[in-house]
């Protein structure tokens, strides 16, 4: 009896916790609101299956019919979700130390960089609409990209280079250089993966061509029903492929041989689609033979370049290497525990023992995790809860009350935070060590989770539980992997604890 009302309690808080941190009704997916710059984009959802967002939803909601106990399944992560989420979180240009690597199509060709926006000769409303962006300069991949995208005769351009570091900005900024605000027709076409990144992409259009109003912008995006007949007079479109396919062929809207300028964004993510591969090579094989081709992408396997090679003829590469993350930094230790409930103790004694600015949690299953943040909760801490079910504006949401520090501890499982950079964070806790499929230590999440790349640089503290003489296996094998001693540490020990945060 008594059980049975203890549990109903845990569940009334665990739902607490989730709802207490979502910000429900969050507009940011919805469609800009400019009636004069826009063909209105549709308000519902794109209707086909297997057109834009294969297994979210279309506000994002993560569709993988999980039981709540298996570990959230990295494979069935959506790329488009991720790459959203990153998006709606990020801030501020991601710095990058690395040397940017350029391979040019005409070697004896010179190879120009620029370090001011003004070098580029951009129209006066372009510069104005980059200033106004709160840009001061390129950023690395800009500093060699926009010299060569703005270059006359165009050239095509493939570049690669993480998430965050400018390549969006880049392109907008040569759709619209090239774009005659005379000609009342598209001149520059933008294919992005799904409705939300195409939104997303639109809104950085918008705002960079905002002193520039004779150039307008359609969104070529499912649901946005045009009359037959209709032609587009919008110089600049952004859409994704089967839509921007239907109206560059069947519907006629657009007229491909007229098409200036061609982006294929994150053609990572794009490829990951089933069709939209397809679709993007029939639609770049309708453009005219001089149309400048550019092609984006935050990674760089081998599926990818094969498809690049596809649709961008001639290019020139450029490429940035992702910062390392390493161990160096970060002191290391492991609290030995009997079960989960011992694990909790451990937690509690350490956040009694040392002021954590803020932490992050991982655990192995969304279970674990929704369980973890009720007990936090129950012993006063403000939690921040992060699992796979939520919609993607959801996350975004908690991601952002997190980094404001609004909540101290933020408990999630590894899928959703991968890729995430809380720079503030300064203790990382696997309350479940990562493990992959089979079991075995997955090292790289390891280093995701507790490593720091060269521009936090400051010194982390990452604690492991370890409850089982799996988890201590599992736990000597990272240690072996890495070379790197992780100590073990006496939770009991009042006096121990204090030690470490020093
Ligand atoms: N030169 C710049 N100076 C300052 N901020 C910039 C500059 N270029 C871009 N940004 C800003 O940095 C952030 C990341 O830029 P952007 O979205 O273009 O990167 P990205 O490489 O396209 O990443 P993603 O593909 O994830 O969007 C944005 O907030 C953008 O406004």
């Amino acid at each position: 009896m008594s059980d049975s009302w203890a549990q109903a309690v845990d569940q009334q808080e665990l739902a607490a916790v989730t709802l207490g941190n979502l910000h429900l009704g969050d507009e940011k997916s919805k469609p800009p609101g400019s009636p004069t710059k826009l063909v209105v984009p549709p308000l519902e959802p794109p209707e086909e299956k297997g057109e834009e967002i294969p297994k979210t939803d279309t506000n994002g909601v993560v569709n993988n019919g999980d039981s709540p106990e298996k570990p959230e399944d990295d494979d069935k992560e959506d790329r488009a979700a991720q790459s959203l989420l990153n998006k709606l979180i990020r801030s501020n240009l991601v710095n990058n130390t690395n040397q940017v690597e350029v391979l040019q199509r005409d070697p004896n060709s010179p190879l120009y960089s620029v370090k001011s926006f003004e070098e580029l000769r951009l129209k006066a409303q372009l510069l104005e609409g980059v200033y106004n962006m709160g840009f001061n300069r390129p950023s690395k991949i800009q500093e060699n990209a926009l010299p060569m995208m703005l270059a006359e005769p165009p050239q095509n351009l493939i570049a690669q280079s993480q998430s965050g570091t400018g390549k969006t900005a880049a392109f907008v900024l040569a759709m619209l250089s090239r774009v005659d605000p005379a000609h009342k027709y598209p001149q520059s076409l933008c294919l992005s993966p799904t409705y939300e990144l195409a939104l997303q992409t639109g809104k950085v259009i918008e705002q960079m061509g905002k002193f520039y109003p004779e150039l307008k912008l359609a969104y070529a995006v499912r649901g946005n029903k045009l009359e037959r007949g209709v032609k587009i007079q919008e110089q600049i479109v952004i859409g994704t492929p089967g839509t921007v396919l239907d109206w560059c062929s069947k519907l006629k809207f657009i007229d491909p041989r007229k098409i200036k300028v061609f982006v294929l964004d994150e053609a990572d993510v794009m490829i990951a689609t089933q069709g939209h591969q397809d679709q993007s090579i029939r639609i770049q094989r309708m453009l005219p033979r001089d149309c400048q081709m550019l092609l984006f992408s935050a990674t760089f396997e081998e599926s990818v370049w094969r498809f690049a090679q596809k649709v961008v003829p001639d290019p020139n590469i450029i490429k940035l290497k992702r910062e390392e993350e390493t161990l160096d930094t970060i002191k290391q230790y492991y609290v030995q525990c009997n079960n989960r409930d011992e694990k909790v103790q451990a937690l509690c004694n350490i956040y009694g023992a040392i002021t954590i600015a803020q932490a992050m949690i991982f655990c192995h299953t969304r279970k674990t995790a929704g369980w973890l943040a009720a007990e936090l909760v129950k012993e006063g801490h403000q939690v921040a809860l992060l699992s796979g079910e939520m919609m993607v504006e959801q996350r975004a949401a908690v991601i952002e009350r997190f980094r404001e520090a609004k909540e101290k501890v933020l408990v999630t499982t590894n899928v959703c935070a991968r890729g995430i950079d809380v720079e503030q964070v300064s203790v990382v806790i696997n309350f479940d060590l990562p493990v992959d499929k089979d079991g075995n230590p997955d090292n790289e999440t390891y280093l995701h989770r507790i490593g720091r790349t060269g521009r936090f640089g400051k010194r982390g503290l990452a604690i492991n539980m370890v409850d089982s003489k799996h988890s201590m296996n599992i736990l000597n094998r990272i240690q072996e992997h890495f070379s790197k001693k992780i100590e073990k540490l006496d939770t009991d020990d009042l006096d121990e604890i204090e030690k470490i945060a020093n």
